[in-house]
Formats: structure tokens, sequence, C-alpha cells
């Protein structure tokens, strides 16, 4: 019987997948030694273990079989409820995902044809890419500069351009650590509105700010301009991943209700619907846990980005400079040009340390010299061991 390639068998779309340089790496830094600024990895030690024990016992006492059966695609009601108070509008526009990686999945597979040009930041959030990849975007990459898009660029760029879609993280961006200003993200809600294009606003970080003042999102800048979510253009991502455990893959979509409906159909095909138990356990967790949970995160989150960039200044060779984030999880570095961190990666982990190279960042390539660092899962300690460690591959490798 002749032997099968499945190489040969892969569809046009699964030809288009790629790995995530992220969970490759992942595999490396599970070595106990290894000390990882890679994943993007809540401080599992501060889980809260005991108020997610008690919210799983008393969800199974208080639906019983319920917790455990199957349920509606859209979501949990009560969570829904609770989502969509947040910005006032009814939960009718609120889709619970499995994970926010989910619903840029489904977003991607509902909005994006074959050769629609998709905006994105340079860099980017990796992650977006592959999920958007299998549905054949081409990418157009948006200038950025200490302050996020450049919206000058922007503004001239959409004059000769007809984009399908935006996509961004404007708090505390994945993987540089950037924060849009509100000046910026009223002409982005504007540009984009007077030139029909769909705005992603993937959130996952928006609730860790540890220094500066609250921003508005796009969404809620957009409810005000557009008049109520479902002539809004923007669609916003939120996730419960970094505030409360991101094991439980929770997360959802705010869009105008035409967008919901095809998602529901699309999440149909995909995964049902969210598991149950733990949109249960969510939803009991939301009102006192979590907010106690985000002062938790925010403050240690904060303190250790302060230890890293004083470990990098003391311990970088000059000539390497970095963002520094006013909440979230990453700082991004740049060395040198000439210098490719992907070769680099090996022989910090040599060094028992790691890192997550630029380059997977940029769509259309480009970013060789640059590298992200996520101070969330190590303790002050470790973030100096790890720093110096760092700091020595650098010198070694610009000697
Ligand atoms: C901008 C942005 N959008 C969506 C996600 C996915 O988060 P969830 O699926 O809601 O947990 C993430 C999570 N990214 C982390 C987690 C991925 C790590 C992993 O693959 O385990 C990272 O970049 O390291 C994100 O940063």
């Amino acid at each position: 019987t002749p032997t099968l390639r499945w190489e040969d068998a892969f569809s046009p779309a699964g030809r288009r997948l790629s790995s995530s340089a992220i969970r490759e790496i992942l595999k490396i830094t599970q070595a106990p030694d290894v000390i990882s600024f890679a994943g993007g990895l809540p401080a599992p030690e501060l889980f809260p273990m005991d108020a997610i024990r008690q919210a799983a016992s008393s969800v199974l006492d208080r639906y019983g079989p319920a917790a455990l059966q199957y349920s509606t695609t859209e979501g949990h009601l009560p969570l829904r409820e609770w989502i969509a108070a947040r910005v006032n509008i009814p939960p009718a526009n609120v889709q619970i995902m499995t994970g926010s990686q989910q619903g840029l999945d489904l977003l991607g597979k509902v909005l994006i044809g074959e050769g629609d040009v998709v905006l994105v930041e340079a860099p980017t959030y990796l992650g977006a890419l592959q999920s958007f990849a299998p549905y054949g975007p081409r990418y157009l990459q948006m200038q950025t500069d200490e302050g996020g898009i450049d919206l000058d660029a922007l503004e001239e760029q959409l004059k000769t351009t007809r984009a399908k879609l935006l996509y961004c993280v404007p708090n505390f961006q994945n993987p540089t650590g950037r924060t849009l200003s509100l000046e910026r993200r009223r002409r982005l809600v504007e540009l984009t509105a007077r030139h029909g294009v769909i705005v992603l606003e993937d959130d996952p970080y928006g609730s860790l700010r540890f220094t500066g003042e609250e921003i508005p999102s796009l969404y809620e800048l957009a409810l005000e301009a557009c008049g109520g979510p479902d002539g809004s253009h923007v669609v916003y991502s939120g996730s419960f991943s970094k505030v409360l455990v991101p094991g439980l893959r929770d997360a959802w979509v705010q869009a105008a209700l035409s967008l919901v409906r095809k998602l529901v159909q699309a999440k149909q095909g995909a995964d049902l619907h969210t598991p149950t138990f733990n949109q249960m356990i969510i939803a009991e967790l939301v009102h006192d846990v979590m907010p106690a949970q985000i002062g938790r995160v925010k403050a240690v989150y904060g303190a250790r980005a302060q230890t890293m960039m004083a470990e990098m200044k003391a311990h970088f060779p000059a000539g390497v400079t970095h963002t520094v984030p006013q909440g979230g999880m990453f700082l991004w570095v740049t060395v040198p040009e000439g210098l490719d961190t992907t070769p680099l990666l090996e022989r910090a982990v040599a060094r028992k340390v790691a890192f997550v190279p630029g380059a997977p960042f940029y769509a259309l390539g480009g970013g060789e010299n640059t590298m992200r660092l996520s101070f969330s899962s190590a303790n002050d300690g470790q973030i100096a061991r790890g720093i110096r460690a760092l700091g020595e591959t650098l010198h070694e490798a610009l000697a």
C-alpha cells in the first residue's frame, strides 16, 4: 500500500499554520534551573487557590449536574451580564470564548477572506499572526514609535490602501509593553470609522496598570461616537487569564449583534461552548476575589518591572535599550543592529536564562535585533540572576 505523505494531505489552510515561538520556547524553559523571561505566564504563586477551591465546590452545590452538562454557545449568562454591565451594553453583545486566543481564531475565520488587507503593529502579538494565517490575510505593518501606532503614518497609509481589519493591543502591548495615548486612540477610532476599517482591540492586560492614569478603551470611545454596540466598528477582546488564572481558558468578545451571531455559528463548529464548570467558577470570582487579585498582581508586577529595569541598567552593555511599561507583563529590548537574538537564545539558555527573540513578532520580517522579556513570573532574586546572565551573554556577543 502506498505510504501516505501527510505533508501532501494538508489543506491550503493547514499549510499556512506554523508553530508559536513562545510555545516552542516554553518547552526549553521547563527545565527547573532555567530562569524564564519567555512566556507571558501569570505568577503562579499569586493564584487565589483557596478561593478557587471554594468557588468550585459552591458551583457544584448550587448548580449540581448542570455545572457539568453541555451549555449554551453564547456562554453562562451571569458571566455575560457581569461583563456587559462594565461597559453598559446588553449581554447579547458579549460572547464567551475559550481563551482570547480562540476569539482571535474565530474572528479571523469569520472576518478574514483570502487576500484581505490586515493592518498590524510592527511588532505585534505573534499569537494573532498564528491565528489569522490560515485565512490568507495580506499583512500591512503600521509604523510604530515609542507611543505605539504612529497615527500620522496610518492616516497616509489609509489614503492609498483599502484595509479590512486593524489588529492592535493598545494597553501594555504584547510584545513591546507600550500604551497608546488617549489622543492617538481618539484619532484611531475616527480614522478607521471614516475608512470603514474594522478594529480588533485585543486587551488581556488592560486591568494591570501599575503607573499612570487609566485610559478608556477604543471600544468605549467608539460606543460614544457610534451611539451603541451595534453601530460600533470596534470589536473588543477581553480575558480572565491575566487577572485571575489562564488555565480555566475563559475570555470574551464584545461586538455588534450581527458579528456575535456569526461568532456563535463559528464557535458551534469549534468547541460547541466554553467549559461550563470553568465559566461558573469565574462568575463566582469576578465580584470579590478578582478585584483583590488585580490589586495584588499589579503591585507584584510593578515591583518586578522596576527590579528588571534596575538590573538591566546595572548589567546590560551600552547600546542596549528597552521600553518602560506602565503595566502588563512585558518589556522590549533592542540590541545594536547586526546582533541576531535568535541564535543568541541558545547561548542564553546555556547560561540558564530564556527570552523570546523579537523576529517572530514581525508579520513581514525584520526585528532580528530585538527580544521580549516577561517580568511577571520570576521573583526578584531570579530576575537579578537572570538579567545578570543575559547581560554576560550580550557582553560576550558584542565583544
Ligand atoms: C495580546 C494577547 N492576546 C491574546 C492572548 C491569549 O490569551 P488567552 O487565550 O486569553 O489566555 C495573549 C497571551 N499571550 C501570552 C501567553 C501565550 C503563552 C503561551 O503560549 O503559553 C504570551 O504572549 O506569552 C496575548 O498576549
